[in-house]
């Protein structure tokens, strides 16, 4: 039990051949093999390949299998340096825990301890990144065996138990060693009830699965717990059982501590003469270990003692005190180089902590700042949001408020400005024209017989000839003034055109324009056939108007003329514009479809009545015509 561990671990680093299907990698599968049983007959194979051309894997598996070849002969120097060779050039993960083990062995069996727990170390930090969990299982059993050289039995105990839970069913053998490292360190940490169990299972199971030589193992075990129960008879039929089956196997390097067992179980039984001379097997053994030693020094001054031998008595328990120190040296030794490795793994711990903490400190730090700015960013875009919606709130609610000024300037039947509007300004334009001393007129148009044509045809009718008017107007005023001109409803059927910058005379050559235009309106896209016409009052702005409103009493007269002129007339400042400037015949009579007008009204010259009315006006009328004729003549002559 105390060497097996050695034997166990070459054999367990040894298994798992690997094929690559390429002829020097299958030819170095053969050589592992081969070395498990024949080491000489291995390297002698292993020497036949010439290193260069061995490619820089095959090269890693040639210095390997050089290592376990030096272990095997104790020339543990050359074994380390092919081995750290192997280590530095390989790039495979499990291949460098594997050559860690070897080197942590190489380590133990020198007695560097240090050396050997800084490998397994190193072991332990590569086993956690292997991803296939066979792989990791057969580190887990090397870490094991590893341990249990070392003496560590609680880490035997938690590394086999590793292996255990990520063995499959069918990875018996795996099983069967890792059962072993549970027992053993059951019994090492002298949990005897629980490790003769597991011995007993162990013994059970490796049988039943064709592995006698651990079956037999765990029977060495139970005989050694056994002992430590003072089970005598149990104990030694176990350990010469243990030691028949080696002896088939011809396992040499477990028989001489199984036999100083069986010495001591003889000796306990009464039995000396059969434990002297195990006992003097053993310490003839070169391949006995310190504990095999020290238990048969013991057995053997015990038994010099019995027989009175007092002196071989006294040397032999020397030669037992002698082992019994090395060994707990080597145990302080060991203890303390698993201290100090686990102080440096604890330092390490430690130290990535620290890093850690730092880590997850500037993580976290990030974190804020990333908050921060992804805050500020939120609280921008929030804001940007607000703005453009405000953006739009303040658009809609100027186009809304631009609508509604617009609507509340505007007629909503005809799209002109609506009366109000339209006066304050052509007021505006007056004051403009006043102030630079320009011309300007004003005209006021009237639908003639509109009630008949709403009577005869509908409002719809009437409303239809309204919008065409309104067409009519705009057009011939776009067509004819270049300048700025203020269009409005003045009433029902009534309409006012402020002109700035324009004279008398050329505003009622507009309204000319505008009168004919709508005259010659094609009615019939109304439904109905019907004449539309219109009656326009033209004034002139004189040097004595201050503001709209006698211009808009002059055109209301000049219109009113109109009217009673027959319709269908411009008069400019109580003349019948065609008559008075242009000679123009005065064109057509009332719709055709709307009733005519009388005889004294539509007749030309102005009936009696209306001439009156007229008369009474001309004080006024009279002035303002004599104003516009004096600034065209101006305007003629500038
Ligand atoms: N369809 C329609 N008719 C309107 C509108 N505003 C006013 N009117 C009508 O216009 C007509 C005006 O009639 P009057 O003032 O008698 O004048 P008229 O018939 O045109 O006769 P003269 O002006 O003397 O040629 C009335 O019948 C009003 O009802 C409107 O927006 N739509």
């Amino acid at each position: 039990m105390r060497i097996f561990t050695f034997t166990l671990f070459l054999a367990l680093s040894l298994s798992g051949g690997r094929a690559f299907g390429v002829s020097i990698d299958e030819s170095l599968d053969k050589i592992e093999e081969t070395m498990k049983a024949s080491p000489e007959e291995a390297i002698a194979e292993l020497r036949r390949f010439n290193k260069s051309d061995l490619s820089k894997a095959q090269l890693v598996r040639f210095d390997m299998l050089e290592g376990i070849y030096r272990i095997f002969q104790a020339d543990y120097i050359v074994a380390v340096s092919s081995l750290e060779s192997a280590l530095s050039n390989s790039s495979s993960t499990p291949e460098k825990v594997q050559i860690l083990g070897y080197l942590a062995t190489v380590s133990f069996i020198q007695k560097r301890y240090s050396e050997s727990m800084a490998h397994i170390s190193d072991m332990l930090s590569l086993i956690n990144t292997i991803e296939d969990k066979d792989i990791q299982r057969s580190a887990y059993i090397r870490l094991a065996s590893l341990y249990f050289q070392m003496g560590l039995f609680d880490q035997v105990g938690m590394y086999a138990s590793k292996a255990l839970n990520l063995a499959p069913e069918d990875a018996v053998k795996d099983i069967c060693y890792a059962n072993l490292y549970v027992a053993a360190s059951l019994m090492r940490r002298e949990e005897l009830a629980k490790a003769l169990t597991a011995f007993e299972q162990t013994q059970s199971y490796c049988t039943q699965h064709s592995l006698p030589l651990i079956a037999t193992m765990a029977t060495k075990g139970a005989g050694e717990v056994y002992l430590l129960e003072s089970k005598i008879a149990l104990a030694a039929a176990r350990l010469e059982q243990a030691l028949a089956e080696y002896g088939k196997f011809g396992f040499a390097i477990e028989i001489p501590s199984t036999q100083s067992l069986l010495a001591k179980a003889f000796l306990a039984s009464g039995d000396s003469a059969k434990a002297g001379a195990l006992a003097s097997q053993v310490v003839a053994n070169s391949a006995a270990d310190d504990r095999a030693l020290q238990d048969a020094w013991l057995v053997l001054a015990e038994v010099a003692a019995e027989r009175g031998d007092y002196k071989q008595a006294f040397d032999a328990r020397q030669k037992e005190v002698e082992y019994a120190t090395r060994i707990v040296d080597e145990t302080t030794a060991r203890e303390m180089a698993y201290q100090a490795a686990k102080f440096n793994f604890e330092e390490q711990r430690r130290e990535i902590s620290l890093l850690n903490s730092e880590r997850d400190g500037y993580l976290v730090q990030k974190e804020t700042i990333s908050r921060e700015h992804s805050g500020a960013l939120m609280a921008t875009t929030v804001l940007l949001g607000i703005c453009t919606f405000l953006s739009l709130i303040l658009a809609l609610g100027l186009s809304q408020r631009n609508r509604f000024m617009r609507l509340a300037q505007r007629d909503g039947l005809t799209g002109t400005y609506n009366r109000a509007t339209g006066q304050e300004k052509s007021e505006n334009a007056l004051v403009s024209c006043m102030a630079v001393g320009e011309p300007a007129s004003l005209i006021l148009l009237d639908l003639d017989f509109f009630k008949r044509i709403n009577d005869d045809f509908g409002h719809a009718t009437g409303d239809w000839a309204l919008k065409k008017v309104v067409d009519v107007l705009r057009s011939e005023l776009n067509r004819n003034v270049s300048g700025e001109h203020i269009l409005s409803r003045f009433g029902g059927e009534e309409f006012m055109i402020m002109l700035p910058g324009i004279s008398g005379v050329e505003a009622s050559e507009i309204a000319q324009q505008c009168r004919r235009a709508i005259h010659e309106v094609d009615t019939h896209y109304s439904g109905h056939k019907f004449s539309l016409s219109a009656s326009f009052g033209v004034t002139e702005l004189t040097t004595d108007d201050l503001s709209l409103d006698p211009m808009i009493v002059r055109a209301d007269r000049s219109l009113y003329m109109a009217k009673h002129c027959g319709r269908n007339t411009v008069v400019l400042d109580g003349k019948e514009f065609s008559d008075v400037l242009m000679g123009e015949p005065k064109q057509g009579p009332a719709p055709k479809e709307a009733p005519q007008a009388p005889e004294n009204i539509a007749g030309n010259p102005l009936a009696p009545s209306v001439a009156d009315e007229v008369a009474a006006a001309m004080p006024l009328l009279g002035g303002a015509v004599s104003v516009a004729a004096k600034a065209q003549k101006e305007r003629a002559g500038s």
